[in-house]
């Protein structure tokens, strides 16, 4: 059975080591848990050549044979969820039944992209001249760089190499250094389940370093991204000398507006479910939750009553909820996001500190009084805090939810049909949830507008940014 912990990199086929390494820690003791290597520039530039050349063959194979083997990736990665959910737990932190649900989910974009392989379909126009035919070819779009973050260490990797190898494409991977061991348990599964050598490289180390090699090789047709934007923009710059094809997952900001025809415990739920899942690290987060004046107070109540049962736990711990926070500098900005809300007249309903267990555990916290002019408002917390707001009308509403520069998710609950309507094409994001708190499954388009992004990953939407189009014209 494949040896799932691998402290190396994968390039070419060959699993190799570099100088220097890389430590990783568990984020709920702070202990070391293993080492990877910090490769060389050198070493991301073998991994972007031997994906071209293993592309080539790749490619030509019938997408019927590209879709087995995609297949049979699935099956091995669900075969062995509960051990990739225990590397996951300890490298990030989440809970295990978290950490499970994203294996599944992860594994759920190969499955659909090694089905959607076989669906790539051409098309011939009418054409402008009886001795004319006009035909339309889709190929892989070449070589894919793909840089990924820490927060969904197996799911954000699957979401591009699932359309990417579908599409005919050779991939070279950089995970978050603070989470590589899933992404090298992946690729030792993809070898086992028959993917060429060289088709799929993943590269740990310096992330400049290797961002540079990545975004300047004109070998390199497309960069997939997912992580802030700040570091989004950055890459979008560095890649636009070789002009590559960019898909952009970046930050957002998402509102979470409660109106008064909802219903309240409803509501509670969908909201502890979008903020406090993986301790509220996720891109698409409640980070505003807005509640209508007249069911204001009743649903503050509500909701700090169901955040204080949570269960503050290591992600290992049976029926833990809320996993330690990833580093030091996360705990920093929640302490800061609370801190400056209280200095300009937010109260706290429940948690506001470190939890008793110390380390990087944070009590989940309810914020209430809080206005835009708060730095909770305008920035990502990306920790377990929900700060409520409080808004009078529908159009107070929409405006003050669209008074951000992002623009990814975004969640209410009502149940006025009208009101549903006219609040889901007035929200200014790439996802609307009403009257739900989750909306990541891999059957639909997920991206940002404004700063959150570019491009949709997911869905049947989601292997184009992988594809080019070559119109044919026949002269007969
Ligand atoms: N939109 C989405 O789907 C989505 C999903 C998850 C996370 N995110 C966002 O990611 C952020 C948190 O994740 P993070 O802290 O890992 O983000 P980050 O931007 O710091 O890092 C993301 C990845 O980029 C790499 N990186 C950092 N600087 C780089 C550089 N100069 N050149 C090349 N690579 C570089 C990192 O090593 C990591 O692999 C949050 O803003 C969150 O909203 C967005
Ligand atoms: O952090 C953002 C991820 O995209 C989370 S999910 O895909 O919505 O589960």
């Amino acid at each position: 059975m494949t040896d799932l912990m691998r402290e190396a990199c994968l390039i070419d086929g060959q699993w190799v080591t570099a100088d220097q390494w890389i430590d990783v820690d568990d984020p709920a003791t702070g202990e070391r848990i293993g080492r990877v290597p910090r490769c060389s520039g050198a070493q991301t530039q073998q991994a972007i050549d031997a994906a071209e050349r293993a592309m080539g063959s790749w490619a030509r194979r019938p997408a019927k044979e590209r879709a087995a083997v995609l297949r049979r990736y699935f099956d091995l990665i669900m075969a062995r969820q509960d051990e990739l959910a225990a590397l996951l737990t300890r490298e990030q932190g989440k809970p295990l039944a978290e950490a499970r649900g994203e294996i599944a989910y992860a594994a759920g974009f190969i499955e659909w992209f090694g089905e959607e392989a076989k669906r790539v379909y051409g098309d011939v126009l009418p054409s402008h001249a009886d001795d004319k035919r006009i035909v339309v070819l889709k190929q892989p779009i070449g070589v894919v760089a793909a840089i990924t973050p820490w927060n969904f260490p197996a799911a954000m990797i699957t979401r591009k190499i699932g359309p990417a190898l579908a599409a005919g494409c050779g991939v070279v991977l950089k995970p978050a250094s603070q989470t590589p061991f899933t992404a090298l348990a992946l690729a030792a599964l993809a070898q086992e389940a028959g993917l060429p050598d060289g088709l799929f490289n993943v590269v740990t180390g310096s992330a400049a370093e290797i961002g540079d090699v990545l975004t300047s090789s004109e070998t390199v047709r497309k960069l997939s991204f997912t992580g802030s934007t700040e570091v989004g923009a950055k890459l979008y710059e560095q890649s636009a000398p070789s002009i590559k094809k960019l898909s952009l997952e970046l930050g957002g900001n998402a509102p979470f507006i409660v109106f008064d025809d909802a219903d309240l415990d409803a509501a509670v739920v969908g909201a502890i479910q979008s903020k406090f899942r993986n301790a509220g690290q996720t891109c698409v987060c409640a980070n505003r939750i807005y509640a209508q004046a007249g069911i204001y107070d009743a649903f503050v109540e509500k909701l700090a009553a169901a955040t204080a049962k949570l269960k503050v736990a290591p992600g290992t711990e049976e029926g833990a909820e809320i996993g330690p926070l990833i580093d030091d500098k996360a705990v920093k900005k929640v302490r800061e996001h609370i801190a400056d809300a209280v200095s300009q007249g937010a109260s706290v309903v429940t948690g506001g500190e470190p939890h008793t267990r110390g380390g990087r555990f944070f009590a989940p916290t309810v914020l209430s009084g809080v206005t835009q002019s708060m730095l909770i408002a305008r920035e990502e917390t990306f920790g377990p805090v929900a700060p409520v707001f409080r808004f009078e009308t529908d159009d107070d509403a929409i405006a003050m939810a669209n008074d951000t520069p992002f623009g990814l998710a975004s969640y209410f609950y009502a149940r006025d049909l009208g009101r549903v309507w006219r609040v889901a094409e007035g929200i200014e994001a790439g996802i609307v949830g009403v009257n739900t708190g989750l909306i990541s499954t891999e059957l639909a388009p997920f991206g940002g507008v404004k700063l959150s992004g570019l491009g949709r990953e997911g869905s049947r939407y989601g292997i184009e940014d992988y594809l080019e189009i070559k119109y044919v014209c026949l002269s007969i």
